[in-house]
């Protein structure tokens, strides 16, 4: 039995009950009840191999969380085949509950007045782990995430990070072969957000885990997923490298200028697009294919003072992708 995941075709609409506006309308939909369909998710196919991190991205309501509800059986889904780890997930088999987790950074399943480790104990026993097993994986999860110090407090005393690591804990107490992580690291400091993303890299390497991560901070998708799947209003707009999205959507370079003297637009524009210009810096959109040409223009004609190139940032191509997208289809 394999331990991938496989989505074919899948969508999942949603029924809403559209309400009429004012009194009059109010009590003409208590008779006459109006329905409206909401595609969250539509037709949507991938693959995730065993032991692949994929980032899975997209703008607000897009159809993530839905897609990951399906993928753990909590949605029916309204047409497709959903297949994960070897089993069709709303058909709750116990088996299925061992190998996989679903980790939403924005809900709990700590128990609020207690340490953690009597979390960890409740889902010992729903799982059921053996003894052994479950200390030499909790031994495990302690000294990767750190836990020593946090495992006897309440979990309301722990600070924001400490509760996402038991968090984590929590749900990986079983071992996982398949792992949901919604926006794992949000709103977590900076070097938090590092420590979980290590920790997530661990846990992939050690388990072989298949992991399908949604996260907002790029910084997480870059450190991690070597493909992305990105989704708009329940569709698949990309799927594949990261790295050859950024040829497919941003084929070109930011060229950060300090001027040392003024320049109009109009001539800034000869050089490339402009996409800042505030006395004295200047960033300038450079067609990939024609950066040595063209920095050589701005070396040799622009009253400069410093000059460097980058590429354009994730968020940047990601934010193509969409504004692409946004102007092929017709809504
Ligand atoms: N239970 C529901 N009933 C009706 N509509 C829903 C329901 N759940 C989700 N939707 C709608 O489906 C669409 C997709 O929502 P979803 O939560 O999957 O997006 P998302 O990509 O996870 O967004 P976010 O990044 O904000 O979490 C949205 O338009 C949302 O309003």
């Amino acid at each position: 039995m394999t331990q991938g995941i496989y989505v074919e075709r899948l969508s999942k609409f949603f029924k809403v009950h559209e309400r009429q506006a004012g009194f009059r309308g109010a009590l003409q939909s208590l008779f006459r009840r109006q329905y409206r369909l909401v595609k969250a998710v539509e037709d949507v196919s991938f693959r995730i191999e065993p032991g692949e991190i994929v980032g899975f991205l997209g703008p607000n309501g897009a159809g993530k969380t839905t897609t990951m509800k399906v993928l753990t059986g909590l949605l029916h889904p309204s047409s497709g085949t959903v297949e994960v780890a070897g089993h069709v997930p709303f058909r709750h088999e116990p088996a299925f509950k061992r190998k996989f987790s679903l980790v939403m950074g924005q809900r709990s399943q700590l128990i609020w007045d207690l340490p953690p480790m009597e979390t960890f104990l409740v889902n010992q026993v729903v799982y059921e782990i053996p003894d052994a097993e479950f200390k030499e994986t909790l031994a495990g999860l302690v000294e990767l995430l750190q836990l020593e110090p946090v495992l006897r407090k309440p979990v309301r005393q722990l600070s924001l990070g400490e509760r996402m690591k038991c968090e984590l804990a929590a749900s990986l107490i079983h071992r996982p072969q398949i792992l949901f992580l919604d926006e794992p690291t949000i709103g977590l400091d900076v070097n938090m957000q590092e420590s979980i993303r290590q920790f997530i890299k661990d846990y992939n390497a050690r388990y072989n885990a298949t992991i399908l991560l949604t996260s907002h901070y790029m910084a997480d998708v870059v450190a991690l997923c070597k493909r992305v799947i990105i989704i708009n209003r329940g569709r698949i707009l990309y799927d594949g490298e990261l790295e050859a999205l950024v040829n497919q959507y941003a084929p070109y370079k930011v060229a950060n200028l300090i001027l040392k003297q003024p320049v109009p637009d109009h001539e800034l524009a000869m050089h490339g697009e402009i996409i800042a210009h505030e006395y004295p810096r200047v960033s300038l959109r450079l067609p990939r294919v024609e950066v040595s040409s063209r920095s050589a223009g701005i070396l040799s004609m622009l009253p400069i003072s410093d000059f460097t190139i980058e590429d354009p940032s994730m968020e940047d191509v990601i934010g193509l992708a969409f504004e692409r997208d946004a102007n092929a289809t017709v809504p």
